[in-house]
C-alpha cells in the first residue's frame, strides 16, 4: 500500500535528481545565462539576503493547453533551475498528468532572476487549466500578487481565460497579458489583442508575444513580472504568521505544508500552532522548492517554502489555515474560500479486506487535493465505504486514477450524482428525519414520491465561447440538456460568447466532450454555481434478473427517464460479460419497466481446449481466470466488472 506513497513524496523530486545533475553540469560547462548563479549554496544564501522589495509571487493562468506548463519550463530553464532543452514538462510531474497531458496540481518553484544587476526571488506557481481544478487556481492565487494571463495566439480567448481573468481581477492582482504560440503559422496575435481589448479593456500595446515552445520572448516576460507585479505586502517584523496553501504526504516526514510567510520568520526547531485546530508542532525541517527541495534554516516574510512538522493527515494540515508561533496571537489570513463539491460518488473497496488500505490511501490523497470531501457511507452490496464529493467528473476520474496509480488500490466507484433538495410532506417522515428539506446525492436513499412535496436541483451558469459556424449545433446541445440562454455577445466577427443556465446534472458527465466534438475542439466551456431550482425527478432502478442493483440506480429528470433507461440497458448489455446464466437487464421507474435487454448464457471454460495437456499451463489459465473474477462484483449470481459503474453512465 505504501508503494505509491513514495511517489507522492517523490512527485516534486521526480525530476530533481536529474535537475540537480543538470545543474552541476551547467556549472562545469559554465553556460551563459543572464540570471544563472554558479553556486547552489550561494543561491540558498541569496534566498535569505533578498529583501521583500525584490520578491515577486506570481502564477501562470490560462485555458487548458494554452501553454502554461511549457512557459513554466522555459522560465525554469532561463533562470538556471533546470537544464536547457530538458524537454520534460518539469512541473507536470504526476503520472496522471503525464498520461493525460494536463496539469491537475498547481506546482511551485522559487527561482532567481537578475534584473538591472539586482537579484530577484521569483515564486512561480504553475496552475491547472481545466475547470474541474479551479480550486487549485484560486488556492494558488491566494499566495500571489500578480498573474501571467497566457492566451493561445491561434485559439484566442476561451472560457477558462474569461473565468481566470475575473478570478485574478476579483483579487486585485496585477495581470500581465501574454500571447503564446506565435510561432504557429496561422497564429493571429492582432485579432487576439483586439479581443482582449474588447472583452477586458486590455491595452494591445501592453500584450507580450512569445513562443514558449521555442523560448522566444521569455526574458521580456520575466522583466515584466519584476516591473509590474508588486512585492508581497508583508512585514518581516514578528510575530510570525503564515498561510498554508498546499500540502501533500511524505512517507517519512508525514504531511508537508507549503506556506507563504506573511509576517516575521520561522526557524527549524521552533514550535508552531494551527489557528484552526489549536494543536502545536515542532518544526522539523524547512525547504525551498527550486524546484528541487533545498533545506534552509529560516524562512521569512514574503518567502514560500515547505515545512515538515509531524502533521499526520488532512484534519491537521488544513489548506487555508494560518500558522503562528505557539501561544502567540495573530490575525487570521483569510485569503481564499474553498470551492464546494458539485459531484458525489460512492467509493468502496473491491472487497472489505481492502477497507483499511483504501481508507489510508484516501486520507493521504485528500491531503494533496483539498477540494475533495469525504463522508463515511455504506451499501448493502458493497459494504463499508465513503461518499466523496468532487468538483466535476474529470476531477473524480483523476482522483480515482491517482488512488490506483499512487496507492495501488482498486476501488469501486458508484454512479456520480449531484445533490438534490427534496421537500418532504409526510409528517411522520419529517419527524423521523428531523427536518423538512433533505439534501440527497445518493439515489439509493431517494424517498417514495408520495412522501415528497417538491424537488429542487442545482443549476450552473455556463459560459460558452465558440466560432459562429458551430452555433446551431451548440444551441441544440444546450436545449437538449435543458439549458436556457441568458445572453450572447459577439467577441469579434466570427466568435461568440454565450451564457446559459443549465442543470448541473446535465453537464457533469459528458457535456464538455460533446461540445468539443461538435465544434472540432474549438468551443470551450466553463461554469459556476447558480443555486437551486424547482424540478421534476424520479429514481431509475436497474434490475439484473429481477433483483435491483442499488449501485446502478440514478436520479433522473422525468423528461429523460425513458431515453436514459434505454441507453443504460444497452450499455450494460455491452459491458457485462456473458456468463453461465442468462441475464435479464431491466430499467424501471416505480414498478414500470422502461427498457429491457437480455444477455444470453455462455459457458466460458478457459481450459476447455487443453485436453489432458500440461497441468502447469492449465493451472496458470485457471489462476488468471480466478484473478479476473476477483475484479468483478457479484450481483444475484452475476459478475459485474468494477469499471462498469462509471462506464455505464457516459452517454
Ligand atoms: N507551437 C507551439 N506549441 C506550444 C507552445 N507552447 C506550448 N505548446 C504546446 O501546446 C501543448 C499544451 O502545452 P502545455 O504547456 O501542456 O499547456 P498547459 O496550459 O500547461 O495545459 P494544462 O495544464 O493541461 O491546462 C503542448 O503540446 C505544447 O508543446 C508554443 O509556443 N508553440
Amino acid at each position: 500500500m505504501f508503494k505509491r506513497v513514495f511517489t507522492i513524496s517523490y512527485k516534486l523530486s521526480t525530476f530533481r535528481p536529474s535537475c540537480w545533475q543538470d545543474f552541476q553540469l551547467q556549472k562545469s560547462h559554465g553556460r551563459q545565462c543572464s540570471s544563472f548563479s554558479n553556486d547552489a549554496d550561494e543561491k540558498v544564501a541569496d534566498f535569505h539576503n533578498i529583501p521583500v522589495e525584490r520578491i515577486r509571487n506570481f502564477s501562470i493562468i490560462a485555458h487548458v493547453d494554452h501553454g502554461k506548463s511549457t512557459l513554466a519550463d522555459r522560465i525554469l530553464e532561463l533562470t538556471g533551475a533546470i537544464a536547457q532543452n530538458s524537454g520534460a514538462q518539469v512541473l507536470d510531474s504526476l503520472q496522471v498528468e503525464r498520461e493525460r497531458g494536463i496539469t491537475v496540481k498547481a506546482q511551485t518553484a522559487s527561482i532567481f532572476h537578475t534584473y538591472k544587476n539586482e537579484k530577484y526571488l521569483l515564486n512561480l506557481i504553475d496552475t491547472p487549466g481545466h475547470v474541474d481544478f479551479a480550486n487549485e487556481v484560486s488556492r494558488s492565487l491566494a499566495a500571489c500578487d500578480g498573474v501571467i494571463l497566457l492566451v493561445d495566439a491561434c485559439h484566442g480567448i476561451q472560457a477558462q481565460t474569461v473565468a481566470n481573468y475575473y478570478l485574478a481581477k476579483m483579487r486585485n492582482l496585477v495581470i500581465i497579458p501574454v500571447l503564446n504560440k506565435i510561432d504557429i503559422k496561422h497564429a493571429n496575435p492582432e485579432r487576439v489583442c483586439k479581443d482582449l481589448y474588447n472583452l477586458f479593456g486590455i491595452d494591445p500595446n501592453s500584450v507580450l508575444k512569445i513562443s514558449a515552445k521555442l523560448g522566444t520572448g521569455i526574458d521580456a516576460v520575466l522583466d515584466r513580472v519584476i516591473e509590474k507585479i508588486t512585492p508581497p505586502q508583508v512585514d518581516r517584523k514578528p510575530p510570525f504568521r503564515a498561510l498554508i496553501f498546499d500540502s501533500w504526504f511524505d512517507k517519512y516526514r508525514g504531511a508537508l505544508n507549503l506556506i507563504c510567510v506573511l509576517n516575521g520568520s520561522l526557524r527549524v526547531g521552533q514550535e508552531i500552532q494551527s489557528m484552526i485546530t489549536k494543536k502545536s508542532y515542532p518544526v522539523k525541517g524547512i525547504t525551498i522548492l527550486r524546484p528541487k527541495e533545498d533545506p534552509i534554516e529560516t524562512i521569512s516574510a514574503g518567502q514560500v517554502g515547505l515545512i515538515a512538522c509531524n502533521m499526520r493527515n488532512s484534519k491537521e494540515s488544513i489548506i487555508g489555515d494560518t500558522i503562528h508561533l505557539k501561544n502567540e496571537t495573530v490575525k487570521a489570513a483569510i485569503r481564499f474560500k474553498p470551492q464546494q463539491p458539485m459531484v458525489f460518488a460512492g467509493v468502496y473497496p473491491a472487497d472489505q479486506s481492502k477497507h483499511v488500505p483504501l481508507r489510508g490511501a484516501i486520507e493521504k490523497l485528500v491531503l494533496n487535493d483539498s477540494a475533495v470531501t469525504v463522508n463515511v457511507d455504506s451499501s448493502p452490496a458493497l459494504g463499508q465505504g465513503w461518499r466523496l464529493g468532487f468538483l466535476g467528473l474529470l476531477h473524480m476520474e483523476v482522483f480515482c486514477q491517482r488512488l490506483e496509480q499512487e496507492y495501488g488500490t482498486e476501488p469501486i466507484i458508484t454512479a456520480p450524482s449531484v445533490t438534490y433538495r427534496i421537500i418532504l410532506k409526510n409528517p411522520k417522515m419529517i419527524k423521523q428525519m428531523g427536518k423538512e428539506c433533505l439534501e440527497l446525492s445518493n439515489a439509493a436513499l431517494f424517498p417514495e414520491p408520495f412522501n415528497v412535496k417538491e424537488y429542487y436541483e442545482p443549476l450552473v451558469k455556463g459560459t460558452i465561447i465558440t466560432p459562429t459556424e458551430y452555433l446551431g449545433q451548440i444551441i441544440s446541445l444546450c436545449v437538449d440538456r435543458r439549458g436556457i440562454q441568458e445572453s450572447s455577445i459577439n467577441i469579434d466577427d466570427d466568435r461568440i460568447l454565450m451564457k446559459y443556465i443549465l442543470p448541473l446534472s446535465e453537464i457533469i458527465l459528458d457535456f464538455n466532450d460533446h461540445l468539443k466534438s461538435l465544434s472540432s475542439g474549438y468551443a470551450s466551456f466553463n461554469y459556476e454555481d447558480h443555486g437551486y431550482h424547482l424540478t421534476n425527478i424520479v429514481r431509475l432502478d436497474i434490475h439484473l434478473n429481477g433483483r435491483p442493483v442499488e449501485e446502478f440506480c440514478r436520479i433522473v429528470h422525468v423528461s429523460k427517464a425513458t431515453t436514459i433507461a434505454r441507453e443504460m440497458v444497452a450499455k450494460l448489455q455491452e459491458l457485462i460479460p456473458r456468463q453461465m446464466v442468462q441475464i435479464a437487464i431491466q430499467a424501471c421507474v416505480g414498478g414500470k419497466v422502461l427498457a429491457r435487454e437480455t444477455i444470453k448464457a455462455y459457458r466460458k471454460d478457459v481450459t476447455a481446449k487443453l485436453y489432458g495437456g500440461d497441468v502447469t499451463r492449465r493451472m496458470k489459465l485457471l489462476k488468471q481466470q480466478a484473478e479476473g473474477k476477483k475484479k468483478m462484483r457479484m450481483f444475484a449470481n452475476i459478475r459485474v466488472p468494477h469499471e462498469t459503474f462509471i462506464k455505464v453512465l457516459k452517454r
